[in-house]
C-alpha cells in the first residue's frame, strides 16, 4: 500500500507527510543495525581486477543492486512516486499496470533524483563511519549486499518524500514560493523551506529510537545494574540525519520547488 494518503476529504498535510517520515525512521534504524553487524567489506564495492573470474564489468555491489532493481521494476516497484531507482537507465517494464489514483505530484518530480549522490556517500562516508574496518576478506557477499539494498532504498525513500513535502508547502504558502521560483533564488527557497525547530526534534528523536531499538534485551533480573551497550551508536544516527538525511531531503525539495511551474 503507498504511504502517502490523505485526511478524510483526502487533503494531504504537512502533518501527515511528517508522520510517515517519523514511521520511516524506525525502518532507517533497524536496516543500519542489521548492516553494521557486517564489517565494511570493501572487495564488494570495488571493480574486479583484469585477472578476476567474475564476468561482471563494475562492481560485485553494483551488478546485484542493478539485477535487483531490474526484478524489482518488473513487479512494479517504480510505478510509484515514492520509489526512485538508483539504476534508471534501461530498466525493464512492469507486467503490473500504473494505478489509476490521481497523481499528488507534478509531472517534473520524476526527473528529481539524487540517488547517484545518495550511493556515493554511503560507500565513501557512511560505511567506514558506521561499520568496523575489514580484518580479512568478509565473503558473504550476497547478504551483505541485500542490508545495504534495503538500507540504501529507506534512505532514498525518505530522502526523496522531500518531493511531497515541498509540494504540500507549496500549495499552502504558493504566494510566497511562486515569486521565489519564477526568480530561481535556491537559497531564497532554501530558508522559506527549513524548519529549524522541526529538525532539532528529528535529530533528538532518532538518537533516542536508536538507544532503543539498538538495547540488548535479556531477562536477567540485575540488568539495571550494567552499563547499556547498544548496537548503534545513537549519536551518530543524529550525525547521520544532521549531515546528510536531512540536508539531502531539503536539496530533493529545492530541486522539485524549481520544477514547480514547468
Ligand atoms: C521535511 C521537512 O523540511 C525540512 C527538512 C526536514 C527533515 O528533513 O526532516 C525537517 C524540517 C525542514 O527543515 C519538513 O518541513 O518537515
Amino acid at each position: 500500500m503507498a504511504l502517502i494518503s490523505g485526511d478524510a476529504n483526502n487533503k494531504l498535510s504537512l502533518d501527515s507527510i511528517r508522520d510517515s517520515l517519523i514511521r520511516q525512521e524506525d525502518t532507517i534504524i533497524f536496516n543500519l543495525i542489521e548492516r553494521i553487524k557486517y564489517p565494511i567489506n570493501s572487495t564488494l564495492y570495488k571493480e574486479p581486477s583484469s585477472s578476476s573470474s567474475w564476468n561482471i564489468s563494475g562492481s560485485l555491489f553494483h551488478y546485484l543492486f542493478q539485477e535487483t532493481e531490474a526484478l524489482q521494476s518488473k513487479v512494479g516497484r517504480y510505478l510509484s512516486p515514492e520509489e526512485n531507482p538508483f539504476f534508471p537507465d534501461n530498466l525493464p517494464a512492469s507486467i503490473i499496470p500504473p494505478s489509476k489514483c490521481t497523481p499528488v505530484l507534478h509531472p517534473a518530480a520524476e526527473s528529481v533524483n539524487v540517488n547517484e549522490k545518495i550511493l556515493d556517500v554511503y560507500i565513501k562516508q557512511l560505511l567506514p563511519l558506521f561499520c568496523i574496518t575489514d580484518q580479512a576478506d568478509e565473503g558473504n557477499f550476497a547478504t551483505i549486499a541485500s542490508c545495504d539494498i534495503q538500507l540504501l532504498q529507506a534512505l532514498s525513500r525518505r530522502i526523496h518524500y522531500g518531493k511531497f513535502v515541498a509540494e504540500i508547502k507549496f500549495r499552502d504558502c504558493t504566494d510566497q514560493y511562486k515569486p521565489l521560483i519564477l526568480a530561481k533564488d535556491r537559497d531564497a527557497l532554501m530558508k522559506l523551506l527549513t524548519f529549524e525547530a522541526v529538525e532539532e526534534m528529528v535529530k533528538k528523536r532518532v538518537a533516542k529510537k536508536a538507544l532503543t531499538f539498538g538495547q540488548q534485551v535479556t531477562l536477567n533480573i540485575d540488568d539495571s545494574s550494567k552499563e547499556v551497550k547498544c548496537k548503534v551508536d545513537p549519536s551518530l544516527v543524529s550525525r547521520l540525519y544532521d549531515e546528510w538525511i536531512m540536508p539531502l531531503t531539503k536539496l530533493v525539495e529545492v530541486e522539485y520547488l524549481l520544477r514547480r511551474l514547468d
